[in-house]
């Protein structure tokens, strides 16, 4: 346990419990589903930090859902394999071969070490596939790149949820963690590579989750990237569909997914920094929040009753 700097007096320290209190009131019992992409899992330290948070929503009432990505470990494999990966439009363009990689990365491995990570002090935690429980299933579908549908193999999108395993586990009191493989609607033996933050949107809106949380390398959308001073802090739907034909590589996919929670009825979707620790308790339970905020519409008129 890391210990508040001595820095910080006896009443800054009150100061940060009685702040967190009416968020924890707010909170307790709501749905939150949290998007741990790969790059936000490269350091350890990170790792443990972000399995304390999760343990923490847990312990103070929320119902954490966890889907992890795995994009930089699937690229590791598949070049130790000498198997050539290429994104396009911020998709994996996924062979055969490399679906059999993508399976055994994200089933075999992230969601494993995340599943013991998570189960280090407690036993909360339960990993489970797209594939379990008939949980997801997919359609194939195209990268859109300058405008033009590209053929990206088997990539699926998400076009059913059956909630009920993850149900069952939420019911129980654990903690779901899920990879994000899902099998074909049309032909079920045959499973499409998900993008991991589609499927968290997917999921979210199915549970009816009270937040999207998706954890990245970056501190949150940028209007104009790579400039830094142009992140946005809190953006309408309507104005992200604006400006998702412009936006490049994985911010595509995390976007998309945040206007597709939202517009499903999530009323919260935040993009924020994996490589800050503690970000998502930050997020959840300070009155500034950090990184980037997606409202429905409504929520951005402050005169509505439900508005945040
Ligand atoms: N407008 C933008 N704002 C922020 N990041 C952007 C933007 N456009 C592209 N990016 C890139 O998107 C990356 C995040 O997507 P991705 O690498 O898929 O992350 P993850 O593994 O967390 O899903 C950032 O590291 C950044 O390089
Ligand atoms: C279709 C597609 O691109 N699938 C992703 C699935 C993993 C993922 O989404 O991982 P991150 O969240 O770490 O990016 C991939 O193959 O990399």
């Amino acid at each position: 346990m890391t210990e508040l700097p001595d820095s910080l007096r006896p009443d800054q320290k009150a100061e940060v419990l009685l702040q967190a209190l009416p968020w924890l009131r707010r909170f307790a019992g709501t749905r939150v589903v949290i998007k741990y992409g790969g790059n936000a899992m490269v350091d350890e330290n990170l790792q443990r930090a972000f399995a304390a948070d999760v343990l923490f929503l847990h312990q103070v009432g929320m119902q954490p859902v966890v889907v992890h990505g795995g994009g930089p470990q699937i690229s590791a494999m598949l070049d130790r394999l000498q198997i050539a990966s290429e994104f396009r439009g911020g998709l994996r363009v996924t062979t055969p071969e490399a679906m059999a990689v993508v399976r055994m990365v994200l089933t075999g491995q992230v969601q494993r070490d995340l599943v013991s990570l998570l189960n280090v002090d407690t036993a909360h935690a339960v990993g489970i596939s797209g594939e379990d429980g008939g949980l997801l299933r997919a359609e194939r579908r195209t990268a859109v790149v300058d405008g033009e549908p590209v053929d990206v193999g088997l990539v699926g999108d998400v076009v059913e949820v059956h909630p009920s395993a993850v149900e069952d586990l939420l019911a129980a009191g654990r903690i779901p963690v899920i990879s994000t493989i899902a099998p074909d609607v049309t032909d079920p033996s045959q499973v499409l590579n998900v993008n991991a933050d589609t499927a968290a949107a997917a999921l979210a809106v199915a549970l009816g989750a009270r937040k999207l949380v998706v954890l990245t390398d970056v501190e949150g959308l940028y209007r104009s990237w790579p400039d830094r001073s142009s992140i946005v802090r809190r953006i309408a739907a309507s104005e992200l569909s604006v400006m998702l034909p412009d936006l490049q590589s994985g911010m595509v996919p995390k976007m998309e997914a945040c206007l597709r929670a939202v517009r499903g009825g999530v009323p919260q979707a935040h993009i924020i920094d994996g490589r800050q620790p503690h970000s998502m308790l930050l997020e959840i339970f300070t009155d500034e929040g950090v990184g980037t905020l997606v409202l429905p519409d409504w929520a951005t008129q402050s005169t509505h009753p439900e508005a945040p």
